[in-house]
Order: structure tokens, then C-alpha cells, then sequence
């Protein structure tokens, strides 16, 4: 093994564990879609040039529950939750249920997800989607929107604050959405920028998988008003989102909980309705 000695001119930082690993496949997997596809080409597709929906009309509607629900097969955590499953069919079950947004993971090696899900996802729903996956490199920004997605991740445990703004300068100019996700105090303090859209708390711990939905109440009061809230993980039931709801939260991204049923639509259809009628 090399010393873990950090680079001060890398964009990431190396938060150890697991993201290591998903970081430096992630380089190998964006290297070879560059020689394989390429800018040029994305910026071909028809999608490219469709206008985003936008994340914060959609959370704010009233008569939708600020749910954004996940289609997610597997995860380095709980391994394969749901292998089977069909991106169209569930997350269009996921939209009649009241999602305000459509989260798909299109990480293929340790969340079993794919840009195929993705665009299956997009092609039944006129409501945001979400691309769920380790942005490293301005071209999954560029593919993000070619592929039909809304929103983008960018994860504060990864990438550096300079990192950070400029890849959520390309996202506005593209007319995507920018989703910050921080999991503690000084990743919200240092990463935070004006080309930003939302802000999320990751109560999951992406180097020990720790989760506890804590981390949204100590930090909502930190995030600044312009900003769009989000509490993300572990979320199962109806009275943490009335809870989380109360102490400002706009949004609740909801993966596990859904997909670990065999009708993962069905799952939240019965959820929001209990959010509805305050069971
Ligand atoms: O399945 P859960 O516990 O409801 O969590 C959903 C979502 O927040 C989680 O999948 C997630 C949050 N941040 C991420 C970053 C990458 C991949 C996945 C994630």
C-alpha cells in the first residue's frame, strides 16, 4: 500500500473507506465513457437541450408530500435491496403517490444502478429527476443533462470547495439543479455557494454507514434561508417527516424504505397517504 499522503492540487479530498474505493473506479469509469462516447456527442442527444424542471416549484407545490423518492437496487450498505425491480413502472407509481422529485442511482458497481434506469425513469415522468451518483468530472455533468436528469449531486465529503463552485456554475448554465450534500458542520461551512439550489443533511455516514436522522435537526438552523432544505437517509416513517417538516425541512429522500418492499410504488403510495391523514 502507497502512504496516504493527500494531494493538494486533486479537486477530492480522500475521505478514506469505502468513497476511495467508489472515487478511483469512478475515474476509471469516466475516462473510458470520455473515449467511448464523448462531449460532442452528448451534446447531441435530444435531451440536451430540453429545459429542467425545477426542483424548488416542485417541493414547494402543496399538493405534492416533498418526498423525493429513490429507486435504488443495492448499496454498499444492505448489498442488493431490490435487483429486480422496474425504473418506469416504479418510479411512475413513485409520481401518482405524490413524489416531488424521482431520485435514480446511476452508479452501476456499488449501487447496481445504470443511466439506462435513468432515462427509463425520465421518459414516464414530468416531474424532477434526480441523478444519484459520485460526480467527479465535469463531463457527468454534461451526460447528466443529455441523459434527461434535472439534478445533480455534489457530496461535500468528496469533492473540495473550489470543486465545488465550479461544477455548480456548469450545472446552472446547463439549467440543471445543484443538490449540496454535506453531513456535517464544516462541509456546510466551507462548500457552500451561490450557484446552489438546495442543501442536504446526509444522516448516513458514507465512511462508516452510521445513520441517524440528528444530524438534520443540529444542522437546519445553519443552512441559509435561500436555500432549498433537505433531510436525506434512514427515513421510514410518516412522523419524522412531520417532525423534520416542522424544523424547516422542505424536502425527504426516501430510498430504502421504499425499495426494500417487492412493490416499492405500492410502499410509498400507502406512506403518503398516511403523511396525508397524519398517521
Ligand atoms: O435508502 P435511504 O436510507 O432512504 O437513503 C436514500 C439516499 O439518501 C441515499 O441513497 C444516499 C444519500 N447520499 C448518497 C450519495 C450516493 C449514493 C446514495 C446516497
Amino acid at each position: 500500500m502507497l502512504p496516504h499522503i493527500s494531494d493538494p492540487s486533486s479537486p477530492f479530498k480522500q475521505p478514506g473507506g469505502i468513497l476511495d474505493e467508489i472515487v478511483a473506479n469512478k475515474l476509471i469509469e469516466i475516462k473510458e465513457a470520455r473515449l467511448k462516447v464523448g462531449v460532442s456527442r452528448l451534446e447531441e442527444s435530444e435531451l440536451f437541450d430540453r429545459k429542467c424542471y425545477s426542483l424548488r416549484q416542485s417541493l414547494l407545490a402543496p399538493e405534492r408530500t416533498g418526498i423525493i423518492a429513490e429507486f435504488k437496487r443495492a448499496s454498499p450498505s444492505k448489498g442488493i435491496i431490490n435487483d429486480q425491480a422496474d425504473a418506469a413502472g416504479v418510479t411512475r407509481q413513485y409520481a401518482d403517490a405524490g413524489a416531488s422529485a424521482i431520485s435514480v442511482l446511476t452508479d452501476r458497481e456499488f449501487f447496481g444502478g445504470s443511466i439506462k434506469d435513468l432515462i427509463e425513469a425520465r421518459s414516464v415522468n414530468n416531474i424532477p429527476v434526480l441523478r444519484k451518483d459520485f460526480i467527479l468530472d465535469e463531463y457527468q455533468i454534461i451526460e447528466a443533462k443529455a441523459i434527461g436528469a434535472d439534478i445533480i449531486l455534489l457530496i461535500a465529503s468528496v469533492l473540495k470547495p473550489h470543486t465545488i463552485a465550479r461544477f455548480a456554475q456548469l450545472a446552472k448554465s446547463l439549467g440543471l439543479n445543484t443538490l449540496l450534500e454535506v453531513h456535517k458542520l464544516s462541509e456546510l461551512e466551507e462548500s457552500i455557494c451561490a450557484d446552489l439550489d438546495a442543501i442536504g443533511v446526509n444522516n448516513r455516514n458514507l465512511s462508516d454507514f452510521s445513520v441517524s436522522v440528528q444530524h438534520s435537526f443540529d444542522l437546519v438552523e445553519k443552512i441559509p434561508g435561500n436555500f432549498l432544505k433537505i433531510s436525506e437517509s434512514g427515513i421510514s416513517k410518516t412522523e419524522t417527516i412531520l417532525e423534520l417538516k416542522d424544523a424547516g425541512f422542505n424536502g425527504f429522500l426516501i430510498g430504502e424504505n421504499f425499495m426494500k418492499e417487492a412493490d416499492p410504488g405500492a410502499a410509498m403510495q400507502e406512506f403518503s397517504s398516511r403523511l396525508k391523514t397524519g398517521r
